[in-house]
C-alpha cells in the first residue's frame, strides 16, 4: 500500500512521518490514510460505473466519524447492525435512504428508530423478526421495507469464527424456509417486500463462493417472481478480503465483482453491497512504541503499549498483521514476541517476528483498519487509543485518547 511507505529511511502515512504522529498525539495511536480509503471504495465504485447499484459500507469495520464521513460525501451507504451504529451513521452526514439493517436480534425500539429515520431496508433474519418488525412499523403508522437475509448454505472457506453462510450459523433464514417466508411478508399489511439479501462470511479470499451464494440466490428470486412477487434490490452482503501477509494474495475487486455482474445483468434489480474491511482493514495502523526488551532462555519478549484491547484479531483468532519498524535499524535481528502489556497469556500480536529493536522504537501494526478500534475494549483499565487521519501533508486527530476518568465516569460507590 503506497499510502504508508518508507520516505528516507522512515515510515510515513502520505506526507506524514509515523514518528510526528506519535510524538503529537502519543501511542498507542490508530492512523488511517484518506487516500488509501477513498482509493478502496472508488475501487468498488469504478467497477460499478453505469450499474444501478449501492455500495454499503459495514459500519461495525470501523465506525469512526471521520471514516463514515468521507465515505458518504462519495455516495456511499451504510449497512448497520444496531441503533448505535444507525445514529453515528446520521451523525457522520449518511443519508437514511442508503442505509440497510442486519442484525439478528433488532429490537423493538431499535426498529421504531430505523423507521423513524426513514432507511432503505431492514435486512430480516428470521420469522419472529418479520412478525415483529410488521407489528412495529404498524403501531407507528409505516410500511417496513424488507429484504430477507437468506443463508444459501455455502462454505465460504474462511475462519470459523466469521463464517456465516452455513446452515450451523446463526444468521439469515434457511434457503429452504425462504419461499414461505416471503409469502408470508408479502400477506402482512405493514410490510413491503423490497429486496433479498445474502452474506456469507468475512475475509474471503476465493471468489467462487460468492458466485455460487448468486447463483442459489437468483433460483430463489426467479420463483418468487412466479409467485408474483417482485424484488426491487439484491443485496449480496460484504467479505470480501484483505492481504495481511506477503504469502497470500485478495481478489482485485474486479475478479470478484465481474462474474457477479454478468450473473446479473440484464435482470431489473439494483445491487446493494455491503463491504466492511475492503474498504478500511488496510488503509490503517495500530502505531506502538517498545516498553521494554525482555530476552530469555526459551523466547525473546518485546513488550510494546499497544494490547490486546487495542486489537484483539490475533489473541483471538489468532490473526497475523504484520509488525514493521517504523524506523528500521541496521544490526541483527532476533525473532520477538511482540506482547502487550494486559495481565492474559494470550496478550500478543506477532509471533516470532525477525526484527532488529532497542527500547523506544515505534512499530507499525499493519492491516488494522478494520476490526481494530471497533473491537477494542478498556480492560486492565486501558483508554482506547487515539486515531489519526492524515489527509496528504496533514494530520487530523478524528477521536482524541480516552481519559482514565472517562473510564469510571457512569460508575458510583455505595453510599
Ligand atoms: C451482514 C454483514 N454485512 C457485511 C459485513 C461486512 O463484512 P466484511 O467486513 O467482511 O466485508 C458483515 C460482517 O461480516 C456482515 O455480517
Ligand atoms: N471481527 C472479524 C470479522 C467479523 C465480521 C463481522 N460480521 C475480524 O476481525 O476478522
Amino acid at each position: 500500500m503506497t499510502s504508508f511507505a518508507l520516505k528516507n529511511g522512515r515510515l510515513h502515512a502520505e506526507g506524514v512521518a509515523l514518528a510526528d504522529i506519535a510524538e503529537r498525539f502519543g501511542t498507542p495511536c490508530y492512523v488511517y490514510s484518506r487516500t488509501a480509503l477513498e482509493a478502496a471504495l472508488d475501487e468498488f465504485l469504478d467497477q460499478l460505473k453505469g450499474c444501478d447499484a449501492l455500495v454499503c459500507y459495514a459500519v461495525k469495520a470501523n465506525s469512526n466519524l471521520g471514516i463514515l464521513n468521507l465515505f458518504a460525501r462519495r455516495g456511499a451507504g451504510f449497512d448497520i447492525v444496531s441503533g448505535g451504529e444507525l445514529q453515528r451513521a446520521l451523525a457522520a452526514g449518511a443519508d437514511p435512504q442508503k442505509i440497510v439493517f442486519s442484525g439478528v436480534g433488532k429490537t423493538a425500539a431499535e426498529m421504531e428508530q430505523a423507521l423513524a429515520a426513514g432507511i432503505l431496508c431492514f435486512n430480516v433474519e428470521s420469522a419472529p423478526e418479520l412478525e415483529r418488525l410488521n407489528e412495529v412499523a404498524g403501531s407507528v403508522g409505516k410500511k417496513a421495507p424488507i429484504s430477507l437475509r437468506v443463508n444459501p448454505n455455502v462454505d465460504a472457506k474462511t475462519h470459523p469464527y466469521i463464517s456465516t453462510g452455513l446452515k450451523e450459523n446463526k444468521f439469515g433464514v434457511a434457503y429452504e424456509d425462504a419461499l414461505a417466508l416471503y409469502r408470508r411478508a408479502a400477506a402482512l399489511p405493514h410490510i413491503e417486500v423490497a429486496g433479498i439479501d445474502s452474506h456469507i462470511g468475512s475475509q474471503l479470499l476465493d471468489p467462487a463462493p460468492f458466485a455460487e451464494a448468486l447463483d442459489k440466490i437468483l433460483q430463489l428470486v426467479d420463483q418468487l417472481a412466479a409467485d408474483g412477487i417482485h424484488l426491487h434490490h439484491i443485496d449480496l452482503g460484504g467479505g470480501l478480503g484483505i492481504r495481511y501477509s506477503d504469502e497470500e494474495s485478495a481478489p482485485s475487486v474486479k475478479s470478484y465483482l465481474g462474474p457477479l455482474l454478468a450473473k446479473l445483468a440484464g435482470r431489473k434489480l439494483k445491487i446493494v453491497l455491503e463491504p466492511g474491511r475492503r474498504l478500511v482493514g488496510n488503509a490503517g495502523l495500530l502505531l506502538t512504541k517498545v516498553e521494554y526488551l525482555k530476552p530469555g532462555e526459551v523466547k525473546n519478549f518485546a513488550i510494546v503499549d499497544a494490547a490486546m484491547n487495542d486489537l484483539a484479531r490475533p489473541a483471538l483468532y489468532d490473526a497475523w498483521h504484520d509488525i514493521v519498524p517504523v524506523a528500521p535499524r541496521a544490526g541483527e535481528a532476533k525473532s520477538w514476541e511482540i506482547v502487550g502489556p494486559v495481565c492474559e497469556s494470550g496478550d500478543f500480536l506477532g509471533h516470532g517476528r525477525p526484527l532488529a529493536l532497542a527500547p523506544g522504537d515505534l512499530l507499525a501494526i499493519m492491516s488494522a483498519g478494520a476490526y481494530g478500534m471497533a473491537m477494542s475494549s478498556n480492560y486492565n483499565t486501558r483508554p482506547r487509543a487515539a486515531e489519526v487521519l492524515v489527509d496528504g501533508d496533514t494530520a487530523h486527530l478524528v477521536r482524541a485518547r480516552e481519559a482514565v476518568e472517562s473510564l469510571y465516569a457512569l460508575e458510583r460507590t455505595l453510599p
